[in-house]
């Protein structure tokens, strides 16, 4: 269950503002792609035009394609509440229902798409799903409690055990990891590396050094200044992309030199 994505000749605006301008990218399937960049150079709205949610903000729209395995998201008919369930999408700040279980935090997206399954078939999505997620352990016995009892690492873990119940093919995380607490992020960076044996995953991440560690392939964006529409600059393996990359750009952000 993971598709590949190719991006051709997206725009991506804010009403009359371009705020990402043409970008063309190819995301295989079952791999971990970063996207790094200085703030405001676009990396959360790209993100979001992934499966769709950008277009959710009133005056939000972009031109060009996204193929999901070849189908374009954005064709005639195409029903972006579908695309989503095929896409799933974890936040910065972990949002788990607060006075839902953390049982029915799993099934949550389950639920919201209409599909009815039986409460033995619940339980086991319930395990398998927090199991994907490692978090099974340590919510096994309290599966009736709420989601909000958790820890922050926790709680991001269960939002991700919620993204993989519907059992999408791409998982996009838009920084994941930034308010959690060190032993937190290794869980959840933990979980990233085994999460592209079964998905495509795209991340948002400020934190270079996790950009280095999690993922396959990297995406520099950058901004020309404000009001610029942000580009992608360069995209290549995680290791050129630090060792080695072919923009100057590249290289200054990555050595630390701006951003
Ligand atoms: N809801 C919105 N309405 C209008 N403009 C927006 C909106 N959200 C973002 N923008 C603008 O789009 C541009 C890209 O923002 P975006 O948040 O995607 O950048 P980013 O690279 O993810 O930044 P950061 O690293 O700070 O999160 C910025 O100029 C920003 O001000």
């Amino acid at each position: 269950m993971s598709k590949r994505i190719d991006v051709k000749d997206l725009n991506v605006y804010y009403g009359n503002f371009l705020a990402v301008e043409d970008v063309s990218i190819n995301i295989e399937a079952k791999s971990v792609t970063a996207f790094i960049g200085p703030s405001g150079c676009g990396k959360s709205t790209f993100l979001r035009t992934l499966n769709r949610m950008h277009e959710v903000l009133p005056g939000a729209r972009v031109e060009g394609e996204v193929l999901l395995d070849g189908d374009n998201l954005y064709g005639p008919g195409v029903d972006p509440v579908t695309v989503r369930s095929q896409i799933g999408m974890v936040f910065q700040r972990p949002n788990p229902f607060p006075t839902m279980s953390i049982r029915d935090n799993v099934l949550a997206g389950v639920k919201l798409n209409n599909q009815k399954i039986s409460k033995g078939e619940a339980d086991a999505l319930v395990e398998r799903s927090l199991r994907g997620a490692n978090l099974w352990n340590e919510v096994k016995d309290r599966l009736e409690k709420p989601g909000s009892g958790l820890s922050g690492g926790q709680q991001q873990r269960l939002c991700i055990a919620r993204a993989i119940a519907v059992e999408p093919q791409v998982i996009l995380m838009d920084e994941p990891c930034s308010a959690l607490d060190p032993i937190s992020t290794l869980a959840v960076e933990d979980l990233i590396n085994e999460l592209k044996d079964q998905y495509t995953v795209v991340i948002v991440t400020h934190n270079m050094q996790q950009a280095a560690r999690v993922s396959d392939k990297t995406a520099f964006f950058n901004i020309a200044g404000t009001g610029k529409p942000g580009k992608l600059i360069e995209f290549a393996e995680t290791s050129t992309i630090f060792n080695n990359p072919s923009q100057k750009a590249t290289e200054d952000y990555v050595s630390g030199r701006f951003g």
